[in-house]
């Protein structure tokens, strides 16, 4: 596809609503924009709505209202075109258990339609790592090595939107690390990345913009910097010269933790008060201040300031 031929976004959700039978609102008028070519981190407490607005855009949920486009694609008018234009990672792993991972990349291109001379699979096993088991049974594959090979079934028609749902649950460090390497991969090579993930740090290293929502609504959707420029806590730990009797007080506090004998933390809120400030406070409380560090606020900083339900 050329460049002009391209939407801008990769996906356009309006005013999308899910009532499942029984009547559960899992999604209530959602509208998202993710843009082509990011890494966007689709983010929200358990329950909050993320695994349905994925299986209404894989086709496995039926939406109750609103509409979405995948590549430009109506998920209602083009529903072929949209589908090609996706790979999903489920949350649920799901495979055919007497398949190896080579038969079950080969059975997925086959369903998608890609020919043989334009089929990928080892190139994608050895992606993933997982080209030793190319031909054993997919039930003998680790819970990680599984994960792994669902990327890689995700991928095999080079969609140009790649969609997992907590594709890191349960997978060791390590190995977290590799398949974000494999998906920052992805993205340099140009393919729109949508994630959910309950690794906020990971999300936060990770995604170039961010959507939070809660109870089946948008709460945030802007870009990693604005959503942690949001916080409003600020930190700073102070050692000082003797022990602490009794902790300071200041109007500039917000809340004050003593660490051990001679250590505070003190929160600070960033528009009504600076570091500065704090430390004269203490200093004033009659300690000499030894050490000073600061942490930055972070992303779940923000999202439990956003998520906490009034
Ligand atoms: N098939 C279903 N029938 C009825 N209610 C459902 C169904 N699937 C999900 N729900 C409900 O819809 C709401 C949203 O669920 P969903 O799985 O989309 O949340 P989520 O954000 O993906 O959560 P998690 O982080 O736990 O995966 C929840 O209250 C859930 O119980």
């Amino acid at each position: 596809m050329t460049d002009s031929a391209q939407p801008a976004a990769a996906i356009e959700i309006r005013d999308l609503t899910k009532v499942y039978k029984g009547g559960k609102k899992a999604l209530d008028s959602i509208s998202l924009s993710i843009p082509r070519g990011q890494i966007y981190g689709l983010l929200g407490p358990n329950g909050a709505g993320k695994s349905t607005t994925i299986n209404i855009l894989a086709g496995l949920v039926n939406k109750t209202s609103g509409s979405a486009r995948i590549w430009g694609f109506d998920i209602d008018a083009n529903p072929r075109n949209a589908k090609n234009s996706i790979g999903i990672v489920p949350q649920e792993i799901v495979f055919d258990p007497f398949f190896t991972p080579l038969e079950t990349l080969e059975n997925q291109a086959g369903y998608y339609g890609v020919p043989r001379d334009r089929r990928r699979s080892m190139e994608l096993l050895r992606a993933v790592h997982l080209q030793d088991k190319a031909n054993a049974y997919a039930r003998t594959l680790s819970g990680g090595m599984k994960r792994r090979l669902l990327v890689a079934k995700a991928m095999v028609h080079s969609p140009p939107i790649l969609v997992l749902d907590e594709p890191t649950a349960g997978v060791d460090v390590q190995l977290r690390q590799q398949l974000w390497a494999y998906v920052r991969e992805l993205n340099a090579m140009g393919v729109t990345i949508v994630l959910t993930t309950h690794y906020l740090e990971e999300a936060q290293q990770l995604c170039d913009r961010i959507g939070i929502i809660n109870h089946g609504r948008v709460i945030a959707d802007k870009t990693t910097r604005e959503l942690l420029s949001m916080a409003q806590e600020k930190v700073v730990q102070v050692t000082v010269d003797r022990d602490i009797a009794t902790a300071p007080e200041a109007p500039c506090f917000e809340k004050v933790e003593r660490v051990d004998e001679r250590t505070l933390t003190i929160t600070y809120l960033k528009d009504r008060a600076n570091a500065g400030q704090v430390l004269a406070a203490v200093q004033a409380s009659g300690l000499a201040i030894v050490d000073v560090v600061t942490r930055d606020p972070d992303l779940e900083d923000v999202f439990l300031h956003l998520t906490a339900d009034a």
